[in-house]
């Protein structure tokens, strides 16, 4: 269903994508994981059209999604949502809005500058932010709610678009760790219920083992890791981190007591 063929992706003489391939068969959880700088941003956003790659192929149900313009980029961009770390709300309107924005791009200018949502969109919005155990904050502006409840709130907003597939972008790297794992719990629902595609860039291993179906390494714009969370090794990490025989695990989790026993681990070597 989806294929990325040698996709390359350079910003002057920086190569962030290196000849990235890959083939997706059914709609999964995949997890991208690597350090700072690996270029995981940068593939989900080849895949939706915000960068553009420099050469390569990448094919959506047979279609070179790479080579689209104009209606039709902007289309292929309403069937990839995408979430970020930072969930990207309007801080200062409601919440029930910032859902119904999932939906600009297929509403006239007139009636979003008025304000103007139909009852049904109404609806519906409310219905995906109760699936996501947060209706009852529709009516608040999005910057009074936390960080895990605003990226609930970006999620929404995605699912409104009913895309094909969601692409998050560090979606749990600014939340603690309770908030992350409501965050991810909602990511892995949908997928499992909806069938969504779902590819998450990641900064910590446990999550990924945790919640992904497959794993892709990413270390210097290339792929060095492809496989089953089972197989993701702490050896197998340590080459995608680059790091040395110190390397330790838990460095990279999102668990509290995990950071504890890394923070112990310093204070004794
Ligand atoms: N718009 C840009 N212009 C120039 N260089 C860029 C641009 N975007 C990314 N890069 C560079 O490409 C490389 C890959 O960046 P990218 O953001 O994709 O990595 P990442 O793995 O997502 O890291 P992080 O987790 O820190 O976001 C980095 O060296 C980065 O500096």
């Amino acid at each position: 269903m989806f294929s990325a063929n040698n996709v390359t992706c350079r910003f002057g003489a920086r190569t962030a994508v290196d000849k990235v391939s890959f083939t997706l068969e059914r709609p999964g959880f995949i997890g991208i994981i690597g350090r700072s700088g690996a270029g995981k941003s940068t593939l989900l956003r080849m895949i939706n059209r915000l960068t553009d790659a420099t050469s390569g192929e990448m094919l959506w149900e047979g279609r070179d999604i790479l080579g689209l313009k104009g209606a039709e980029k902007r289309a292929w961009q309403g069937q990839c949502a995408m979430i970020f770390q930072q969930f990207n709300l309007v801080p200062r309107m409601d919440v029930a809005s910032n859902v119904m924005h999932g939906l600009l791009n297929r509403r006239s200018t007139l009636a979003t500058m008025f304000n103007l949502w139909p009852e049904a969109d109404i609806t519906r919005a409310i219905d995906i932010l109760d699936r996501l155990g947060i209706a009852e904050q529709a009516p608040k502006r999005a910057e009074a709610l936390s960080g895990g409840q605003q990226q609930r709130v970006a999620i929404a907003r995605a699912l409104m678009q009913d895309p094909k597939i969601i692409l998050a972008d560090e979606p749990i790297a600014s939340l603690d760790p309770m908030n992350a794992q409501i965050v991810m719990d909602a990511l892995r629902r949908i997928h499992d219920e909806d069938g969504r595609l779902v590819i998450c860039n990641l900064h910590t291993l446990d999550t990924a083992r945790r919640y992904c179906d497959r794993v892709i390494g990413m270390r210097d714009g290339r792929i060095v890791f492809d496989g089953s969370p089972e197989q993701l090794t702490t050896g197998v990490a340590r080459d995608i981190y680059g790091a040395d025989a110190s390397f330790s695990e838990a460095a990279t989790s999102t668990s509290i007591d995990r950071l504890d026993d890394a923070y112990a681990e310093q204070m004794l070597t």
